[in-house]
């Protein structure tokens, strides 16, 4: 991130007035209509709403997966429509770790090669892409399954995995779309709490979307989703973000 979003003086993420469209054959669907919306430095936002209202639509737009049909997205202050695909990679790249539902881990890499993949990718010598990974391992409690394939870890481990790769790049935000969803419910509710861990120890912002009530019990800024617009359900913005007991900021 530029220095202007981080000593606060431009959001993080801005969408104005964004609409999306969807056309299947003749059919168009209308998944966005009319979203404003603003993601703070070191904020933690659920994004919560019923099947197809529209959560992983936003999560896309924020993550610049995908282009609005009309309004703006602003990221980090640079406005994305305008730019090149090259330059919104690079954007995206910098800034923004992805944390997906399915994991998405690959299947013939250790929990280490997975993390340091997004460092290689990127150019960084092997020995700094390990020792960086092996740290963001340890900070999910994964130092002792470095070396096993996804395949050898329950679905909880292979998403922290992801959370770690996800984080490897000290991005400033970090979007995960339903990563609760193929976990029971005491691994989600561990997945919450290790992002919301992370939140308040590093600052590193998260937005997440889930379609479980029962998950926002500790998160303090929730955006509901209702049928492509955010709903009356929706709980504010905070300036002090949550603490989780034993942690700190
Ligand atoms: N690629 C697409 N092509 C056509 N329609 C789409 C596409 N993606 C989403 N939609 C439609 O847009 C609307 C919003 O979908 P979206 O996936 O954003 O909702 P969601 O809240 O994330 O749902 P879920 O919780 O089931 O993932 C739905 O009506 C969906 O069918």
């Amino acid at each position: 991130m530029n220095t202007l979003s981080k000593i606060g003086m431009v959001p993080l993420v801005e969408l104005r007035r964004v609409t999306k469209r969807y056309q299947i054959g003749e059919k168009p669907v209308i998944a966005l209509k009319g979203i404003d919306f603003v993601i703070q430095p070191r904020e933690f936002v659920a994004i919560w709403g019923p099947s197809g209202s529209g959560k992983s639509t936003l999560c896309n737009l924020i993550g610049m997966l995908d282009s609005p049909t009309t309004g703006n997205v602003l990221i980090d202050g640079e406005e994305v429509n305008g730019l090149t695909d090259n330059a919104r990679s690079e954007l995206r790249n910098r800034n923004i770790g992805f944390v997906f539902q399915s994991f998405n881990l690959v299947p013939v890499l250790s929990a280490l090669e997975n993390v340091m993949l997004p460092l290689q990718i990127s150019g960084a010598p092997v020995a700094e892409a390990r020792e960086r990974a092996l740290q963001r391992l340890a900070e999910v409690g994964l130092e002792e399954h470095v070396a096993h394939r996804p395949a050898k870890l329950s679905g909880g481990q292979q998403q922290r995995v992801a959370i770690a790769r996800a984080l490897v790049t000290d991005p400033a935000l970090v979007i995960a779309d339903e990563p609760t969803a193929n976990l029971d419910s005491g691994n989600a509710r561990r997945i919450i709490e290790l992002m919301l861990k992370i939140n308040s120890r590093q600052g590193t912002a998260f937005v997440f979307s889930t379609h479980d009530q029962r998950l926002l019990e500790s998160v303090k800024r929730r955006v509901q989703m209702e049928d492509g617009v955010i709903g009356s359900d929706s709980m504010p913005p905070r300036s002090a973000q949550t603490r989780i007991a034993g942690t700190h900021p």
